[in-house]
């Protein structure tokens, strides 16, 4: 299995690779796996050095939080859920590796059959910018507890801490060649799903690349994760808790400078609410300290590199062209600190006055602006939210238990909250409806996503023979 994967990866984990530099602190550098075991973990900006480590499992988990906020430019608190995310997934898929089962079917006669759950072989990750160290974990453990190798290659913007989860799994015990990276872009994905010994290709990006891999897994018959984009819908009924529903729309919106995939940007609240709930969410908006994204203070850092920021902030100019009106943000940020004059930051925005119509509501910003529409009825409400060719997840504010059931169970999405926003457990499956993909990750279905049955079926007695 691992000649298999070093077939697939000739000089995998090493190699140049771009990075967004999202701080401005570095930016083409090397990134190299560490030999030695005692190094302190430093990420060295002069010589591009990028590794690790020794520590108790506290002492990794700030310093591995450190290199995914240089990675990313996500605040350092998020970073430190990130990774705690990311062991409990690794945990969560190890228990579950020894419990894999298959299933006694008893047959007439005395014969009877049962079920293997076997590995798929050699299993590619393609991941986004957004969470990199989580996605690697998220798919590089169902994948190892159910038998697989896997290739990773990380976004070419964050290469740095998928590296860091091979040296872990390496430390841990994983044999050579079980879990490697490969670093570059669009290339190196393409030959990564080209190629005839990979067996699944489980991938987090855009619509439009996801079609992609599709495409190129559709001609080997290879299995295929897809794990795309979204422009999710979170309702907020008049008889909510207007404190909860204000926070849940702020979580649905800013984590990681807006750039999750399962935010729920278009914020449909019931007209009678409409100006508590713009005055509060507009105040506490306003109050997100942008800044330094490695200070404990800081809870916004920086987007994940110009294009990007330009990208967002040119949405938001559509949005105001287009009728929207710009309750706060929705600017370039310049932090006060001089080494942070040209990082790519802006204010968490918040727009009202906005159409079903408009560009902002349609399409997926991927940045830290909430576009607020008003509603009247649960009807009418349902079927706007729905109107989407996304269906990744949705959520809802209510105290009528029965409404908030019902309303789930009519939004066309792979996750619906209830009373909350962007908790994502790893017992809970995660995945899209619609244009936002298909099959799952988390929870204990993601097994058969990496797994594949073998039927075995006994005779106990003599073989019928018609001939
Ligand atoms: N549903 C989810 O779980 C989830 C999670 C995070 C991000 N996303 C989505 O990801 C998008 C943002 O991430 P992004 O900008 O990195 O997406 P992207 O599609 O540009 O890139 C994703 C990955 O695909 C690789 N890639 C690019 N072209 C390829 C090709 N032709 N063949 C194979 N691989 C190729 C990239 O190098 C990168 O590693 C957003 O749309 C967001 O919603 C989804």
């Amino acid at each position: 299995m691992a000649q298999a994967i070093l077939d697939v990866m000739p000089g995998a984990s090493t190699g140049t690779v771009q990075v967004s530099d999202p701080l401005n602190f570095w930016a083409g550098k090397r990134v190299e796996p560490r030999q030695q075991k005692n190094a302190e973990p430093v990420f060295e900006p002069a010589t591009g050095d990028c590794f690790f480590l020794l520590g108790s499992r506290w002492e990794k988990r700030e310093k591995i939080a450190k290199l995914e906020v240089i990675n990313n430019g996500k605040s350092i608190t998020e970073a430190l859920v990130d990774i705690d995310i990311a062991w409990q997934c690794i945990e969560y898929y190890a228990g579950l590796a020894g419990a894999l089962a298959g299933q006694h079917v008893q047959l007439p006669g005395g014969a009877f059959a049962y079920t293997r759950r076997e590995p798929l072989g050699v299993c590619v990750g393609i991941g986004a910018w957004n969470y990199p160290f989580q996605i690697a974990a998220w798919k590089s453990a169902p994948a190892l507890a159910c038998g697989n190798a896997m290739v990773f290659k990380p976004s070419p913007f964050t290469p740095v801490t998928a590296v860091i989860l091979a040296e872990i799994y390496k430390e841990a015990g994983v044999p050579d060649g079980l879990f490697c990276v490969v670093q570059g872009g669009a290339e190196t994905g393409t030959i990564l799903c080209q190629h005839p010994k990979v067996a699944k290709v489980s991938f987090t990006g855009s619509v439009p690349t996801g079609k992609k891999v599709m495409e190129m897994s559709a001609k080997g018959v290879k299995q295929v994760t897809l794990e795309l984009g979204g422009k999710s819908p979170l309702i907020i009924f008049k008889d909510c808790d207007l404190e909860n529903a204000v926070r849940g729309a702020l979580m649905a919106n800013f984590l990681t400078q807006g750039q999750v995939c399962c935010n729920g940007t278009r914020v449909f609240v019931q007209k009678d609410i409409m100006p508590q709930f713009l005055e509060e969410v507009v105040k506490r908006t306003k109050a997100i300290l942008v800044g330094d994204p490695l200070l404990d203070s800081t809870r916004m850092g920086a987007l994940i590199n110009k294009p990007h920021l330009e990208k967002v902030l040119g949405f938001v100019s559509q949005a105001k062209l287009q009728g929207a009106r710009v309750l706060c943000g929705g600017e370039r940020f310049v932090p006060s600190d001089p080494k942070l004059v040209n990082g790519y930051f802006m204010s968490p925005c918040v727009l009202d006055n906005c159409r079903d119509d408009m560009t902002c509501v349609k399409e997926e910003i991927f940045g830290p602006v909430m576009s607020v529409l008003p509603f009247d009825t649960e009807e009418e409400v349902v079927q706007r939210a729905n109107n989407t060719t996304f269906g990744l997840a949705s959520g809802v504010f209510t105290r009528d238990i029965s409404r908030a059931h019902r309303v789930a169970e009519n939004l066309e999405a792979g996750t619906c909250f209830i009373n909350n926003y962007n908790i994502s457990p790893v017992e809970v499956p995660f995945g899209g409806y619609k244009m936002s993909g298909f099959g799952r990750e988390n929870g204990q279905v993601t097994i058969e996503y990496y797994s594949q049955l073998k039927t075995v079926v006994v005779e106990m007695g003599d073989v019928d023979n018609y001939f």
